[in-house]
């Protein structure tokens, strides 16, 4: 039994650091310094609400009269939502969605004007890439709902999540080097690790329309909302389906995913062991077992 405490306690140490340190390393007080910074820059908010029943939270970007752009204060709610969603233990998965013909039109540029320079602008790529490498380090399953598009930093937060659900009109367009400047929300990153070097490459240097067909060819989509399907409801149901075994199962599963990405082979082996010994003879095991499932 002491075994088994050494290991869950080795697991909490190894995830609970791992949050901050697989997203930059960055301390507390610093985080809470970019948040102070820009929530000095107001307009619009992320809203998060949680479904206990389908475990399911949902992180809302609510900036519909600037095409749900994320303000300064805007990227500090979305800091708040994740903060929230990593104290969420019961949770399985969260939906990243909108409203309106645009998805995200990317940073407001109200705050982007106010912060064009170097200083400023690192401020920002550090709190964005920290933001958005733990919004996919959560141990929930996460989707992007894009229905309408998503451009510049609106098209790097669909690759904060570990899948993508289009809409039938969506498009993604990393539209950076127009703007004269690169990814700056970890969004690069993530792209080449979702979609590989050339895709990635032709995609941030053309700037190009990524619809959904484009988008299922290089792998950058995981599900196509039907024509005649409410966006909302279709992307719940197929998270509620890919989602459908005990809340710990889950969450397990996706710690092992995500420390595989960072972690040498042997701590990642240590994390995954860590993970598997208190499920094996746990309550989703035994009711498993005492089933006698058949895999049809
Ligand atoms: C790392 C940050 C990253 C970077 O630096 O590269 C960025 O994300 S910078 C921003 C990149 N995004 C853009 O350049 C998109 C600019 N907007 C557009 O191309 C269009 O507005 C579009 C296609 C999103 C929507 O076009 P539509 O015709 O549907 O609407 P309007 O253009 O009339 O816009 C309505 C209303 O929204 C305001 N708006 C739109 N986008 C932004 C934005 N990114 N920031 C602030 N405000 C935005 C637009 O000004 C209109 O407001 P109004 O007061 O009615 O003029």
């Amino acid at each position: 039994m002491l075994q088994i405490r050494k290991l869950v306690s080795y697991k909490y140490c190894v995830m609970t650091s791992f949050r901050t340190y697989a997203a930059n390393p960055i301390s507390e007080k610093q985080i809470d310094d970019l948040r102070q910074f820009f929530l000095g820059f107001p307009g619009g908010s992320v809203d998060l609400k949680k479904d206990e029943k389908s475990k399911i939270a949902y992180i809302f970007l609510n900036n519909p009269e600037r095409r749900n752009a994320l303000s300064g204060k805007m990227m500090a709610d979305l800091h708040d939502s994740v903060c929230e969603l990593e104290r969420w233990t019961s949770g399985k998965g969260v939906i990243l969605h909108s409203s309106g013909p645009i998805f995200c039109s990317g940073g407001d540029l109200t705050t982007v004007k106010q912060i064009s320079n170097p200083q400023d602008g690192d401020k920002m790529c550090e709190f964005m890439q920290h933001i958005t490498q733990r919004l996919l380090n959560l141990p929930l399953v996460s989707v992007a709902l894009i229905s309408g598009r998503a451009l510049g930093g609106g098209a790097e937060l669909t690759t904060s999540c570990d899948f993508r659900a289009m809409t039938q009109n969506a498009e993604i367009s990393f539209v950076q080097a127009k703007m004269g400047v690169a990814t700056g929300w970890g969004g690069g990153t993530r792209l080449v690790k979702i979609v590989g070097r050339r895709n990635a490459l032709k995609a941030l240097l053309s700037c190009e329309k990524i619809d959904a067909k484009r988008a299922a060819e290089i792998g950058l989509v995981d599900y196509v909302i039907e024509e005649n399907e409410d966006p909302l409801n279709g992307v719940s149901s197929w998270l509620e389906r890919l989602l459908s075994h005990d809340e710990t199962v889950v969450r397990s599963i996706k710690n092992v995913v995500t420390v595989a990405e960072y972690l040498p082979p042997l701590e990642s082996l240590q994390v995954e062991r860590s993970e598997f010994a208190p499920l094996w003879g746990g309550k989703a095991n035994k009711a498993a077992l005492q089933q006698n499932i058949k895999h049809k």
